[in-house]
């Protein structure tokens, strides 16, 4: 058996993530037209689409950030779709932000301590005696998961722009989440934090699942073991990269750009 065909084996049946006739409008103008969308455990998706597609939208939809103006989401089997995004948070749900959510002063074992702290039930202490607690051990572990132990003690303004990427996914990955939403983890980086970045995401234990915006085509295409292709609000393909990469119409018309920013006005 083959390691994705093991992997999602292993973590169960069901759905992690179904999503169905979900709409959302902005006045007249619909970001999303009746996606309906099925995620498993421990699967691995990347959403593509030319810029308005849709896909930041459908995270927000996803997180509560914006709630969808019609339609459903449930998460493992729950109906999440008028949660704030503090109760999806608790449920497993992270997200990483396009626009960094660091701490630049903090050092970069600080950032990931914190981020444990916020999602664990026990609040922070500051009279807790660090070397024994268990929320710096794993922070230790996160900052190992990114490949960062090197710089742990340097301060976040010093990092380099791919290691601060790095520590957003180490952030994402605190507090034991079940699926994470990964929004152009790639934008800005040089083709050896490209490298490293494929390496950190296909090495996250294999009970994570996540859905991965990405305008890098090789990236997304190498971290991911299917695709939904939007456009204009809609899904208008899903199947394997290897499928999405040679269709015509995927390169006609997203590698072409044919976007019609119109097409969607009531
Ligand atoms: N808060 C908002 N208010 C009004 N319109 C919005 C809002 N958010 C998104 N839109 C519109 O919804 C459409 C979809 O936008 P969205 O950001 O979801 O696309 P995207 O696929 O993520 O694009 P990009 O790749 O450029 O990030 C766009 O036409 C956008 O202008």
């Amino acid at each position: 058996m083959d390691s994705v065909a093991h992997r999602l084996s292993v973590v169960g049946a069901g759905a992690a993530l179904e999503l169905r006739g979900v709409t959302r409008l902005f006045g007249a103008l619909a970001a999303l037209t009746d996606v309906t969308l099925t995620v498993r455990p421990g699967e691995r998706r990347a959403v593509l689409g030319s810029n308005g597609a849709g896909k930041t939208t459908l995270f927000n939809c996803i997180t509560g950030d914006f709630p969808p103006t019609s339609g459903t989401i449930r998460f493992f089997g729950e109906d999440v779709t008028n949660f704030p995004p503090y109760e999806r948070i608790r449920r497993g749900l992270r997200r990483t932000y396009q626009i960094s959510a660091l701490f630049p002063g903090l050092t970069v074992h600080d950032n990931v301590y914190l981020a444990c702290c916020g999602v664990s039930r026990s609040r922070f202490s500051p009279f807790r005696p660090r070397s024994n607690d268990t929320l710096m051990q794993s922070a230790d572990d996160l900052v190992q998961a990114v490949h960062l132990t090197a710089v742990k003690d340097r301060r976040v303004a010093e990092l380099a722009h791919g290691q601060q990427r790095q520590l957003e996914i180490a952030l994402a990955l605190a507090g034991a989440p079940r699926f994470i939403l990964f929004d152009e983890p790639a934008a800005g980086l040089s083709p050896t934090e490209r490298g490293e970045l494929v390496e950190i995401l296909t090495s996250l234990p294999g009970h994570i699942g996540y859905i991965i915006i990405e305008h890098d085509m090789d990236v997304a295409l190498r971290v991911v073991e299917s695709v939904t292709m939007m456009h204009n609000g809609r899904i208008f393909k899903e199947g394997p990269p290897q499928e999405i990469e040679s269709d015509p119409e995927v390169q006609e018309l997203y590698l072409g750009g044919g976007h019609d920013p119109g097409g969607r006005y009531g």
